[in-house]
């Protein structure tokens, strides 16, 4: 299939920098997404994949063809940079069935008919459209259509595919189906694929790695995991998860800098960050609560709790301190109680407050509250 390589790209609309200086690598066979808030760059950043935008700067190369590159005066064309792509708008001819849009790509491939019809059929009925494939673009829902858009490009099996948000206009339960369907289609075909979309869930539930990006720059780029357990600044801590991962600034208590706190709560580290004052990052999963008043901890109020299906989300307070914790849908814990809360030493992430960068990997922490 296709490696993809992206060098020092940067692309500006006017004054406004959409990307900046982005440099990655994507391997062949790889499921990439793209996350980060409304106006961060991923669109753009695709649609210079795709050779629909010209960038200022930088080099793309896709497999063995440099298909951009400033320095040199290349940009090829999208329709001879062998990829497929889907967007939000589905581009679809309005005067053919469902079967012959789908079919289309194939023609312009030149396909023979007989691998074609097997391969409309299959990809049909994978997106669940084969019932419709008479039906024309009119004679379809928002969320139909688009299928037919992604048949479209999963039927001429290129070896790299772009998506832009493919699934924003399916229910949530379609959606989820969908995923599964792309996930597997993308692990069949191997093709290298880069995935825009807003959605956590779906980044972390289809990709290799995700790509966080923020003001046209990349944050971090990780599998789905590592970016979970280990987000490399504050920005990233706080944008991946939900609900949010707890960020707390504390100063330092002692000389060496190896205790901190804010007046509420205390930190002990073990090691010297290195710093005076620093944010602490605990996911509200690694937050343990006991109401033994003779539990490890400090004594935090319960000032909510919020049950969430199989889950219990639980707000507690000390002084100016709010903490989020999720734990088991089977608790007793009450609003108004007093707890011990303490945190799963391994867990807790500590950062610079200066520079929002994370000081040490988190297995070398051995933080804890009290
Ligand atoms: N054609 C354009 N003209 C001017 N500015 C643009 C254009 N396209 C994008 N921008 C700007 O470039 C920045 C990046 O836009 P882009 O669409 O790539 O973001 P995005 O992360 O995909 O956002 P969203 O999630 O809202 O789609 C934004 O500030 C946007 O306003």
């Amino acid at each position: 299939m296709a490696k993809i390589t992206v060098r020092n790209l940067t692309k500006r609309y006017g004054s406004a920098t959409a990307l900046n200086n982005v440099s990655l690598e994507i391997e062949s066979g790889e499921f990439l997404v793209l996350l980060g808030p409304s106006g961060c760059g991923k669109t753009t950043l695709l649609r210079c994949l795709a050779g629909l935008e010209t960038p200022d700067e930088g080099e793309i190369i896709i497999g063995d063809h440099v298909v951009f590159s400033s320095k040199n005066n290349t940009m090829v064309p999208p329709g001879k940079r062998n990829l497929g792509m889907v967007f939000q708008s589905y581009a679809l001819w309005p005067h053919m069935s469902v079967r012959d849009n789908v079919k289309f790509g194939l023609d312009v491939l030149k396909t023979p008919k007989g691998v074609a019809d097997e391969r409309l059929d299959q990809v049909l009925d994978d997106v669940g459209l084969a019932h419709l494939d008479g039906r024309y673009p009119s004679e379809l829902s928002g969320g139909q259509q688009q299928r037919v858009a992604l048949a479209r490009l999963l039927a001429t099996q290129p070896p790299v595919f772009l998506m832009d948000e493919p699934l924003s206009n399916l229910d949530a339960r379609l959606r989820m189906d969908m995923r599964v369907e792309l996930k597997r289609f993308q692990s069949d075909t191997g093709a290298t694929t880069v995935y825009v979309t807003h959605d956590q869930t779906e980044a972390m539930t289809m990709s290799t790695r995700v790509v966080v990006m923020k003001d046209g720059e990349i944050q971090q780029i990780s599998p789905p995991d590592q970016l979970y357990r280990q987000p490399e600044n504050t920005f990233v801590a706080d944008f991946i998860g939900m609900p949010r991962i707890n960020l707390v600034e504390l100063n330092a208590e002692d000389g060496r800098a190896t205790s901190f706190s804010n007046g509420d709560i205390r930190v002990e580290t073990g090691w010297a960050p290195g710093v005076q004052k620093v944010i602490i990052g605990a996911r509200p999963e690694d937050i343990t609560l006991s109401t033994d008043s003779g539990a490890p901890g400090e004594d935090y109020q319960i000032s909510a709790v919020l049950p969430n299906g199989p889950e219990t989300i639980i707000q507690l307070t000390k002084g100016q301190t709010v903490m989020i914790a999720r734990v088991g849908h089977d608790t007793e814990f009450a609003t108004g109680q007093t707890v011990k809360l303490s945190f799963k030493r391994q867990s807790l992430n500590i950062y610079n407050a200066k520079t929002g960068a994370l000081v040490t990997p988190p297995d070398m922490g051995v933080a804890k509250a009290g």
